[in-house]
């Protein structure tokens, strides 16, 4: 297997506060990783420390099989890695064809390979002329992609580039930029807090939380493998119910449900997805009664609180529900749960 990045042990601190805490992970080779996880819990430091703007206090970082820091350290120029930040970070007084020749060398600096540049990001070479302030948000990071790649780089860093975007661009931009890199070729981590982004980007997932990775897999791994509670809140929405496990069944407030146990047995918690709780449409099942409903277009968002049974704690519980007709709170309805839940101690 060859690792375009293997992180080991990487601690760092900033004056009394830690903020990485030993933090180990590999990168294949031509593989997107998105690193997610909510404010300020070290993502960006960590990013930084892979591309050498800052020094781990300790920990060793090898890129394509070489150490860039650990016994070595490697500046950040010396090391075959490219950085977009969230802004862009494109210099405001130069023009677009100026930022895209400043990642090459003075040599290369063609208005043929500006125009090759600029077009693998899908922007037309006519912007060349342009200052960074006449173009579109969308437009500006597409222009800092191109000038991270004309350095070459084996390893991308992209540093929540889409979250000043609004929604549309924000998608749009996200598949050419993904699209961009999967044609060179090129690995990729991505930081974001966007936890669609992050399911949706990239082909490996590591969750951080409060400078530790709490979990690294695949998106679909990470989204219905979840290790441990608060990462399967951060990961998307939850239904989190009281309950007791025998085998691989639990019994909880939505009956007998098949779960994965992973060895936790006895009283314990079990871990839904909203999607796997379905309103039957002739009321069988266990019964509740709708308290609340989120209207968000193509899809709602039903509270329900379920009716009490023997020896079970009335639970309230959220289901997704697309394109169905209406439900109003106090309405009676019956639900059932599809697929395996996800057990864990209490
Ligand atoms: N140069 C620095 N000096 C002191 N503290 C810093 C420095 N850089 C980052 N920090 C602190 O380290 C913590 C982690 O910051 P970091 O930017 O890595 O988090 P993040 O997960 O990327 O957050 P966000 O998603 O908000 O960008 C924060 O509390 C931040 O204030």
């Amino acid at each position: 297997m060859t690792y375009a990045l293997e992180v080991k042990g990487l601690d760092k601190s900033f004056g009394s506060a830690s903020i990485l805490r030993r933090v180990a992970f590999s990168v294949e080779t031509g593989s997107t990783t998105a690193i997610v996880g909510p404010s300020g819990c070290g993502k960006t430091t960590l990013l930084r420390l892979v591309a050498g703007f800052e020094r781990p206090d300790a920990g060793i970082i090898t890129l394509g099989g070489r150490v860039v820091a650990g016994k070595e350290w490697i500046p950040a120029h010396r090391r075959s890695v490219g950085y977009v930040a969230q802004d862009g970070a494109l210099f405001p007084h130069a023009t677009v064809a100026a930022n895209v020749g400043f990642g090459l060398p003075r040599r290369a600096r063609t208005r043929a390979k500006i125009a090759e540049l600029l077009e693998m990001v899908s922007l037309d070479s006519s912007y060349a002329s342009r200052r960074p302030d006449q173009l579109s948000g969308g437009q500006q990071q597409r222009v800092a992609l191109a000038r991270a790649l004309a350095r070459e780089p084996e390893l991308m860093l992209l540093d929540e580039p889409f979250s000043a975007l609004d929604a549309g661009l924000r998608a749009n931009t996200r598949r050419i930029v993904a699209d961009v890199l999967a044609k060179a070729g090129i690995t990729t981590i991505l930081v974001t807090h966007d936890q669609p982004e992050a399911l949706s980007f990239a082909d490996r997932v590591a969750v951080m939380s409060e400078g530790r990775l709490a979990q690294v897999g695949t998106p679909r791994e990470i989204y219905s493998a979840p290790i441990d509670v608060p990462t399967a809140e951060f990961i998307g929405d939850a239904v989190v119910l009281s309950a007791h496990v025998e085998g691989e069944r639990a019994r909880c407030a939505l009956g007998d449900v098949a779960v994965t146990a992973n060895g936790v047995q006895g009283e314990a918690r079990v871990m839904l997805r909203p999607e796997q709780i379905e309103v039957t449409a002739d009321g069988a099942g266990v019964a509740g009664t709708v308290v609340d409903v989120e209207y968000l277009g193509s899809e709602m968002l039903l509270g329900i609180r379920l009716d009490t049974a023997d020896g079970v704690v009335s639970e309230r519980v959220t289901v997704r529900r697309f394109g169905a007709t209406a439900l109003t709170p106090g309405e009676r309805v019956g639900i059932r749960v599809l697929g395996t839940g996800v057990a864990y101690g209490r």
